[in-house]
């Protein structure tokens, strides 16, 4: 039984009510797909605390707070994961993909047509709704 992965995932909001996704790169677990961006908490870390570090890695943002949105636990088979979910609507700087992916910023209305791994549903509803 391998344990289930703790990952922080933002859903980045700026004031134009768009939502930052990146583009996962292929040679990763579910490579190819969008994602919102984050990564795994780190022991000694709050969900909080590694998504704030992750949002600088990953896409160059200074963020200063983020509130809890949903919390969700999938299997995908080969990884199990569980997605710590929290809104960001608090931070300044430009979005660069750091790691060469892409990043887009999507109108939430737009957000359907892109591909993102299974788990991401429920999120899609939330922010849908
Ligand atoms: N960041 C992120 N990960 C997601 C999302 N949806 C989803 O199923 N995942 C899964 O969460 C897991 C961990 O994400 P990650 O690859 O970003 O972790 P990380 O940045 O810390 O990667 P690393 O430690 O390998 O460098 C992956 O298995 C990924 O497929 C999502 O929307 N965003
Ligand atoms: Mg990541």
């Amino acid at each position: 039984m391998s344990k289930q992965i703790h990952v922080a995932v933002g859903v980045i909001q700026d004031s134009n009510d768009r939502i930052l996704i990146a583009k996962r790169p292929h040679h990763l677990h579910q490579g190819g797909k969008w994602e919102f961006p984050g990564g795994k908490v780190e022991k000694q870390e709050t969900t909080s605390e590694a998504l704030i570090r992750e949002l600088k890695e990953e896409v160059n943002l200074d963020v200063a707070s983020t509130t809890p949105l949903m919390e969700i636990h999938h299997d995908y088979g080969d990884k199990k994961v569980f997605l710590d979910v929290h809104r960001v609507t608090n931070f300044s700087g430009i979005a660069i993909g750091v790691e060469g992916q892409r990043v887009e910023w999507v109108k939430i209305s737009q957000l359907s047509q892109y591909e993102f791994p299974e788990a991401n549903k429920v999120i899609l509803e939330k922010i849908l709704s």
